[in-house]
């Protein structure tokens, strides 16, 4: 297992010996992180090495067995109902499969959680969503519901919907994976243009080479739970340390 070089009194992520298991399944078995405010870390690795389960754990959807994780100075594991509730409202979600809500347009599925949580008044969550659309390249299609968009025009909305509640950290599980190639990139320059406007701090689990490369701080493999490599993102994927990683590699170019 690599520890991780950013000193702890700037982490905005920091992860200690966390573990975590289904039962007898152990999934997390000793991960140690720190990712810096504003950093970029992508998180790759083999099907089921613990990838989302490590992002559920971070926003506190799921409980951990050993160690400790604590966001923006907040200890997760520690917190209160009200404490979780606030760590998770400031961590932006954005799922492989879009999770639109199907029955609301695209500036609906933005507004709808800043108005009922945020209790933002109806014209300013309106004004701020076509905003957000405009950030993302879809205020053409506000009034559109999602089953009318593209894959890659979905996952837009969900980044914006994830935006409009202002999120200090943003958590990307495979934004890519299920879209079609020539949709990928417009995606990604998405992820870039947030990073690069809000500063915002982002764990992003893909296995976009190039993306990772010209967006992350650093990358890091996975597998059985532990982290196996980690290293600056070019040199991560350019020349790594570990055999382990090299395998992998490997396989994600010839898929
Ligand atoms: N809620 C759950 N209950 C029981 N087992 C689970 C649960 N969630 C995940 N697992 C198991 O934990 C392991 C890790 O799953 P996880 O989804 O974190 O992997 P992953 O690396 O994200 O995989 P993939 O790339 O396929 O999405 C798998 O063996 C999975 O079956």
């Amino acid at each position: 297992m690599t520890d991780t070089t950013v000193p702890a009194a700037t982490a905005f992520i920091r992860i200690r010996d966390v573990y975590k298991s289904y039962g007898a399944v152990s999934v997390l078995n000793g991960i140690s992180l720190d990712v810096a405010q504003g950093e970029v870390v992508v998180l790759c690795g083999p099907s089921g090495c613990g990838k989302s389960t490590l992002l559920r754990c971070i926003n506190g959807l799921e409980s951990i067995n050993r160690g400790s994780i604590s966001v923006g100075g907040r200890d997760v594991e520690s917190a209160n109902p009200d404490a979780l509730q606030q760590i998770r409202l400031s961590t932006g979600f954005v799922f492989q499969n879009f999770n639109l809500f199907p029955h609301m347009t695209a500036l609906e599925n933005i507004t709808i959680a800043p108005r009922k949580i945020l209790g933002v008044p109806p014209r300013a969550a309106t004004e701020q969503g076509r905003k957000l659309l405009e950030q993302v390249g879809m205020e053409e299609k506000a009034d559109v519901y999602p089953f009318q968009l593209s894959g890659g025009q979905r996952q837009r909305v969900a980044i914006a919907r994830a935006l409009a509640m202002n999120p200090t950290l943003m958590l990307f599980d495979e934004p890519t994976s299920a879209l079609d190639p020539e949709m990928r990139e417009e995606v990604l320059q998405v992820i870039r243009k947030v990073h690069h406007e809000h500063n915002m701090t982002m764990v992003v689990v893909t296995h976009e080479i190039g993306f990772a490369k010209s967006v992350a701080s650093r990358a890091m493999l996975l597998d059985a739970g532990q982290i196996v490599e980690e290293a600056p993102a070019r040199a991560f994927f350019e020349n790594p340390a570990e055999e382990r990683t090299r395998r992998f590699l490997r396989a994600i170019i010839n898929d």
